[in-house]
């Protein structure tokens, strides 16, 4: 059994209901009765990690629209741990998803959740890989998707990917924040079913971050959960799951929630460090992680509340720093990821080095999508290919 609840006025709201909002116009919450779930760590053991893993901590009641989501790798990075200088680091590689980005989780269930209401359309706004999960979930649920994508802001695998799954693309004169709200809009007058993370239903997708990162730790949950922040849906999400999993006495501690942006694009950064429980919105946000680059975060409230109820934090780095970050990743532990993940160990640097972090502290970081979703970042920061003549002596030439 579940319901909806507002995180302000605490209205309450049936399953039933196609809704994003409380009328007064806080944001919802999935809320179950968790003295009817029974779930044990015996009964975890031995079953592979996927979302529907935890389908009694789903709001799902139908056979679910699956491409075998989640599952995804922890990986533990001790070079990187030695050079970010933690006693224990590991990267929660959320890039090995379907379509290479955590949305799939959220999607997995929104999308489900969309056929269960009886809804004939979805739609999102995007800065590319909510499109991208959005299109194929759609393609494979056989429902017509549309999304809005910011003109010239989204990087091209993503792009490649909405239009290949046969979503109908719109390119709008804006940025991701103007997508929001037009789509916001047309969803509510279309009776389109809208699959941002304004919706309650698909953040629960997403909380099996953390109830994974709990099954491959044995349960022994890290001090730390350090990860990009955008329309700071993840953040709130995965605080929820390491919640619930110690609510049912599967876990004994909840990790602090480290988010971060980019110094362009950081209105949450920006409340943490003024003790604000709201953010001011950011007109024109900058940066070359263009997943993150959103003034406006739709779920601010719920993420404030994550970090401060964690006693967790944010942090903000610099374009360059999270470059550095991605080739650290890349070329000390082997994972390839999108510029918007590799801020989460860009923070975790900063975070030591300014004394936040402690060295003793063990970590998780979450990179969120995959390196091949944005090629043209990686040939503008990598070293070019070097030419040369088709001969042994050309080889050893620029070899040795
Ligand atoms: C790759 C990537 N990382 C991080 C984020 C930020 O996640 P959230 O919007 O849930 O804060 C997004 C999208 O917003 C993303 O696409
Ligand atoms: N980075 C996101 C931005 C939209 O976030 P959402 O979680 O609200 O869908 C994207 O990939 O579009």
């Amino acid at each position: 059994m579940y319901y909806l609840k507002c995180i302000e006025c605490g209205k309450e709201y049936p399953k039933t209901e196609v809704l994003y909002t409380c009328e007064c116009g806080g944001l919802l919450d999935v809320i179950y009765d968790y003295s009817q779930i029974d779930i044990k760590k015996e009964d975890l053991k031995g079953i592979a990690l996927s979302v529907w893993k935890y389908a009694k901590l789903l709001p799902v009641d139908r056979k679910p629209i699956t491409i075998q989501e989640g599952g995804t790798p922890l990986y533990k990075c001790d070079r990187l741990a030695e050079k970010v200088g933690v006693r224990e680091l590991y990267v929660k590689h959320e890039g090995m998803n379907p379509t290479g980005s955590f949305k799939d989780r959220g999607m997995t269930v929104g999308v489900s959740k969309a056929l269960e209401l009886g809804m004939e359309t979805i739609a999102c706004a995007s800065t590319g890989n909510t499109s991208a999960a959005l299109s194929i979930y759609g393609a494979k649920a056989a429902v017509p998707a549309i999304v809005l994508l910011p003109e010239g802001k989204v990087a091209l695998g993503k792009v490649a990917q909405a239009l290949m799954h046969g979503a109908k693309v719109l390119s709008i004169r804006g940025n991701f924040d103007d997508a929001l709200e037009l789509v916001r809009e047309l969803c509510d007058k279309e009776k389109i079913y809208l699959l941002n993370s304004i919706n309650p239903y698909r953040l629960e997708g997403q909380k099996t971050i953390g109830f994974e990162i709990a099954d491959q730790l044995d349960f022994q949950m890290p001090d730390r959960l350090v990860l990009p922040v955008g329309n700071a849906g993840n953040i709130t999400a995965i605080h929820k799951g390491f919640k619930e999993f110690k609510n049912l006495g599967l876990t004994d501690k909840v990790p602090q929630m480290m988010g971060i942006q980019t110094e362009g694009s950081c209105p949450i950064v920006k409340a943490v460090r003024e003790g604000k429980t709201d953010i001011t919105p950011e007109k024109n946000p900058e940066t070359i992680a263009t997943a993150i680059r959103i003034g406006n975060p739709v779920n601010a409230r719920k993420a404030l509340i994550a970090i401060s109820e964690s006693n967790g934090g944010a942090e903000s780095v610099t374009d360059d720093e999270l470059v550095e970050a991605q080739i650290d990743l890349a070329q000390l532990e082997g994972i390839g990821v999108e510029p918007a993940s590799a801020t989460s160990v860009a923070g975790l640097k900063k975070l030591v080095e300014t004394g936040v972090i402690g060295a003793n502290e063990s970590v998780v970081c979450v990179t969120t999508g995959h390196l091949l979703k944005d090629p043209e970042e990686v040939i503008s920061v990598a070293p070019k290919p070097i030419v040369v003549d088709a001969t042994m002596e050309a080889i050893r030439k620029v070899l040795y």
